[in-house]
């Protein structure tokens, strides 16, 4: 019997803990007898992830970065993402649009009302609910920003994004916020200022409450 695709964000600003869960709940899916595609943005494709370099490496206006995230996405998605839905996979993806409403909205400043226009233009579909492709679940690491620049705090050399002052990162966190707040049924914010085996718990669990994966033995 095949499954449905599924597809699963993972949002936060930069430092929150993604990547230290993302492979973790890909077994959780395997382990479940699901095929997973693990994959990110900007990138998961050779074209997007030229375009990846361009924006973490490049000084531009926020027009150009909005049009750089968005045309990766494209390519990102009708690649790589809708295939695998096709395919009945599970997408887990280390970022996606709400961060270009998060970076490029919140903490950039850019207009929203372009961003929507964009989205709808780039992740129309006409398989996916209401001809929109959004993830079915996004798994929100809310880190206040001050944490979480103390945990990348001299781990490696900053990008464009990385070396942003405070207040960006302060942006970036309420355009977060007010995405969660307008789709709560889509978000699951994950309390991301504890110790990592807490945190791993409380990703664990969101999935395994929808049905998708096995409850941790013994829970
Ligand atoms: N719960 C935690 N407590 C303390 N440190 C953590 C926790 N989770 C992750 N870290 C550490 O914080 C740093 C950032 O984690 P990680 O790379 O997973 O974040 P990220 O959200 O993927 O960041 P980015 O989006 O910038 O790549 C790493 O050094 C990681 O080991
Ligand atoms: C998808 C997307 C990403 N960004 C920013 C956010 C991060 O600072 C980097 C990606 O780095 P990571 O270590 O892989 O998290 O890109 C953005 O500004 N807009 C976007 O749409």
């Amino acid at each position: 019997m095949s499954s449905e695709g599924l597809f699963i964000s993972f949002e936060g600003i930069d430092g929150a803990g993604k990547s230290t869960h993302i492979a973790g709940l890909a077994d959780a899916f395997r382990a479940a007898g699901r095929e997973v595609v693990l994959t990110r943005e900007p990138g998961g494709t050779p074209l997007a992830e030229k375009l990846r370099a361009l924006v973490l490496g490049d000084a531009m206006d926020p027009l150009t970065e909005s049009l750089l995230v968005f045309a990766a996405r494209r390519d990102h998605l009708v690649t790589v993402i809708e295939p695998a839905l096709a395919r009945g996979d599970v997408v887990l993806c280390d970022r996606f649009t709400d961060a270009t409403f998060a970076y490029q909205g919140g903490g950039r400043g850019f207009d929203l009302g372009v961003l929507r226009q964009l989205e709808t233009w780039v992740q129309g579909s006409p398989t996916a609910p209401n001809g929109l492709r959004q993830p079915h679940l996004t798994i929100w690491f809310d880190l206040p920003p001050a944490v979480a620049a103390e945990r990348l705090a001299g781990a490696r050399v900053p990008d464009r994004f990385e070396s942003q002052p405070a207040e960006f990162f302060a942006r970036v966190a309420q355009g977060y916020a007010d995405r969660a707040a307008a789709e709560p049924a889509r978000f699951a914010r994950i309390a991301a200022d504890q110790p990592v085996p807490a945190v791993w718990q409380a990703v664990r669990s969101t999935c395994a409450a929808r049905g998708w994966i096995a409850p941790e033995a013994g829970a």
